[in-house]
C-alpha cells in the first residue's frame, strides 16, 4: 500500500463516523462537561490573582477562596467525567465501525482477495481503525477544549491588559509561522510511515506464513535483505519524524521561555510603576500557559486529522465495495434434481478466457468426472459452482432456476467441497469438524463422522484425541490425514452435492486407499461431481467430460471416449494414477 496523498475531504471523514451511528447525546455531554472545564479554567486565574493581590494572610475572603476550590473541583470533576464520555462514545463508534468493516469484508466476492493481499485488508481493519480512534477519542477533544481555552484566555487577556495582551498577540504569528509548516512535514512523515508500516506488516505476514517453503528453498538470505529493505525504509521515516520533533521541541521552547521572561520582565517593571498588581501579572502568566498548552498540541491534532483522511479513504474503499451477489432468497432443495451447465463462460480477466460454452447435466445420485490437462478450467466450473464467481456468459441451473437467484447461504449449506489441499483451520480436530454447522456437535456424532472417513483409528491415537491441536493450515497432521479430517467434516455436513478435487499428491498406498473408501462411501447418494486424477474414479464415474482449455472437447463413459476421443486415451494413459 503506497502511502497516497488522502483528499482532505472532513465531509467524508463526518460521513464515516455518522455510518457508524455515534451516541450523540452522550458526545454531546460529554463535549458540554469538556467545555465547562474549560470554563473552570479560565476562572481560576482570575481568583488566583484576587488571592495573589490580597496583601494580608487575614484579609483573605473565605468566599473567594471557597470559589477558587470550587473551581478547581469543578475542573477535575467534569474534566474527569467529560473526558470518559468522550473517550466511551469514541470507542464504541470504532467498535461499530470495525463490526461493519469486518463483517463487508467477509461478505466481499472471492475476487476482491484475489486483488487484495490479506494483510493489507487486516491492517485496514486493525490499523486504520485504530488511526480514526485516535482522532476521536483523544484528539478531538482536546482540540475542542484548547481551542476554547486558547480563544478565551485571549479575550479576557484582552480585557484585562490590552497592553500586555498585545505582547504576547505578537508571539501567535511567531507560533503559527514556526506550527505550520512544521504541522505538515510531521503529517506527511505520519502518512509514510503508516502505509511503510501496513506494507511490512502485509509483508511479515505473507511470508512467514509460507516459512516452509523459504526454508526448502533456502530462500532465508534473499527475505533477509528483502524484510531489511522494509525495516530500513520504516527506520529512515522514523528518524525524519525525530529530527522534526526534535527541531520542534526546543523552538517550542523557546517560544515559551521568551515569551515568560517577555512578560514576567515587562509586567516587573508595570508592578513596580503601579500600573498593574502583581496578581495580574501571576493571572497573565497562567492565561498565557492556557494558550501556549493547546496551541502544542494543534500540530499533533492536524497531523492526526491528516493521518485519518487517508484512513478513511482507505476503509471508505472497502465499504464502497459491493458484496457478493446474495441472490433473491430463493430456496430449493436440491435432493433428486438435476445440476445443468448451459453455455457457461467465464473469464478471470477479460483479455484471457478461461472457460467458453461449457454445458453439462449432473444427475442426481450419480458421479460426474471432470478430466483433462491441468490449468483446462476445471477447478474454476467448481469455483463457478460455489458462486465464488460469477459466470460472464450462460448459466448453472437447477430446477430450472438459475442458481445466482438462490439463497446464497442456503445454496452453499448444501455443498460439500472436499479440495485438493483440504482447507483446514488453526484449532482442534472438534473445532475443525464442526466449522461452519451453526450447532455442537455431540462426541458420538463426532467419532462416526470421523469412523465414516477413516480416520477414528488415527485420531485416537493421539493422547488429546478431539482436543488435538492441528497447527496453522494444518500442520501438525499428514497429508492423508488432513484429508480425512475434510472427508469426516463433509460426512458431518451432509450435503446433497458433493464438489471432490482428487489430490494428486500421491499418499502411501495404505493412506490412498483409506481416504478412496472414505470418498467412495461419501459420494453415496448425492449429486457427485468430481476432478479426476485417478483412474479408478474415471472408470467409476456415470459421465466424463473431457475439459481442454475452457472446453469441453468430449463427454461420454470412459469406454465410449476411449473409443471416441484419442486425446482423452492418450491423456488417460499417461496421466493417470492406478
Ligand atoms: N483467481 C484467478 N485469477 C486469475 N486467473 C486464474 C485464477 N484461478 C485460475 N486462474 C487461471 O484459470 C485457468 C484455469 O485454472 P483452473 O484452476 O480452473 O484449472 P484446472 O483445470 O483446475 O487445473 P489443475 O488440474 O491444474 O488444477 C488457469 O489458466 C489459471 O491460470
Amino acid at each position: 500500500m503506497e502511502a497516497q496523498k488522502p483528499t482532505f475531504s472532513m465531509k467524508d471523514f463526518l460521513k464515516l463516523i455518522n455510518r457508524v451511528n455515534p451516541k450523540k447525546g452522550l458526545f454531546l455531554l460529554g463535549i458540554i462537561l469538556s467545555l465547562m472545564t474549560s470554563g473552570a479554567s479560565l476562572l481560576v486565574p482570575q481568583f488566583t490573582k484576587t488571592l495573589v493581590d490580597t496583601s494580608e494572610l487575614s484579609k483573605i475572603d473565605l468566599n473567594m477562596l471557597s470559589i477558587l476550590l470550587l473551581a478547581f473541583a469543578a475542573q477535575l470533576i467534569f474534566g474527569t467525567i467529560g473526558g470518559f464520555l468522550l473517550r466511551y462514545v469514541g470507542e464504541s463508534a470504532v467498535k461499530t465501525l470495525r463490526e461493519k468493516l469486518w463483517d463487508h469484508l467477509l461478505k466481499l466476492p472471492v475476487s476482491y482477495f484475489d486483488q487484495h493481499k490479506s494483510g493489507e485488508s487486516s491492517s485496514r481493519l486493525v490499523n486504520d481503525t485504530g488511526v480514526i480512534k485516535e482522532l476521536v477519542t483523544s484528539h478531538f477533544p482536546s482540540f475542542i477544549t484548547g481551542a476554547i481555552q486558547l480563544i478565551g484566555s485571549m479575550i479576557i487577556l484582552f480585557f484585562m491588559d490590552w497592553k500586555m495582551a498585545s505582547i504576547m498577540f505578537l508571539a501567535v504569528p511567531i507560533v503559527a509561522l514556526v506550527l505550520f509548516p512544521i504541522g505538515k512535514i510531521m503529517s506527511k512523515i505520519g502518512r509514510q510511515l503508516q502505509g511503510a508500516t501496513a506494507d511490512f506488516n502485509a509483508e511479515a505476514t505473507e511470508k512467514l506464513t509460507e516459512i516452509r517453503l523459504i526454508k526448502a528453498s533456502n530462500g532465508e538470505p534473499f527475505e533477509r535483505k528483502n524484510g531489511r529493505t522494509f525495516i530500513a525504509k520504516i527506520f529512515k521515516l522514523g528518524v525524519k519524524d525525530a529530527k522534526v520533533e526534535a527541531v520542534l521541541q526546543p523552538i517550542m521552547m523557546t517560544v515559551i521561555l521568551g515569551l515568560f521572561v517577555g512578560i514576567l520582565g515587562y509586567g516587573a517593571v508595570r508592578v513596580q510603576a503601579g500600573t498593574l498588581t502583581s496578581g495580574s501579572l501571576v493571572a497573565f502568566l497562567l492565561y498565557l500557559f492556557n494558550i501556549l498548552m493547546p496551541a502544542a498540541t494543534f500540530a499533533m491534532f492536524f497531523a492526526q486529522v491528516q493521518k485519518a483522511m487517508g484512513a478513511t479513504e482507505r476503509i471508505e474503499q472497502i465499504l464502497a465495495t459491493s458484496f457478493e451477489p446474495a441472490g433473491n432468497g430463493t430456496t430449493i432443495d436440491v435432493v433428486g434434481q438435476t445440476i445443468q451447465a448451459r453455455d457457461v463462460s467465464f473469464y478471470y480477466n477479460e483479455d484471457r478466457p478461461v472457460l467458453k460454452n461449457i454445458s453439462f447435466d449432473a444427475y442426481p445420485n450419480s458421479v460426474i468426472a471432470f478430466a483433462g490437462p491441468s490449468g483446462g478450467g476445471k477447478t474454476t466450473i467448481f469455483a463457478l459452482l460455489e458462486r465464488f464467481y460469477e459466470p460472464t456468459g450462460g448459466v448453472f441451473a437447477i430446477n430450472g432456476q438459475n442458481i445466482q437467484q438462490l439463497d446464497l447461504t442456503d445454496w452453499r449449506a448444501q455443498i460439500g467441497y472436499v479440495s485438493q489441499d483440504s482447507a483446514v483451520f488453526a484449532g482442534s480436530i472438534r473445532e475443525n469438524l464442526q466449522y461452519g454447522l451453526g450447532r455442537t456437535l455431540s462426541d458420538e456424532e463426532l467419532w462416526h463422522g470421523l469412523a465414516l472417513a477413516y480416520a477414528d483409528a488415527f485420531v485416537s491415537n493421539f493422547p488429546q484425541k478431539l482436543e488435538t491441536e492441528i497447527g496453522e493450515r494444518g500442520v501438525k497432521l499428514s497429508g492423508g490425514q488432513k484429508q480425512r479430517i475434510a472427508i469426516a467434516r463433509a460426512f458431518l455436513r451432509n450435503p446433497k452435492i458433493l464438489m471432490l478435487d482428487e489430490a494428486t499428491a500421491s499418499l502411501d498406498s495404505q493412506s490412498e486407499e483409506k481416504v478412496q473408501r472414505a470418498l467412495d462411501q461419501l459420494m453415496e447418494g448425492r449429486t457427485t461431481l468430481v476432478i479426476a486424477h485417478r483412474l479408478s474414479t474415471i472408470v467409476d464415474a456415470d459421465q466424463i467430460y473431457f475439459i481442454e482449455q475452457g472446453e469441453v472437447t468430449g463427454h461420454g463413459t470412459h469406454h465410449e471416449l476411449l473409443k471416441t476421443h484419442p486425446l482423452y486415451a492418450s491423456y488417460v494413459n499417461e496421466q493417470m494414477v492406478n
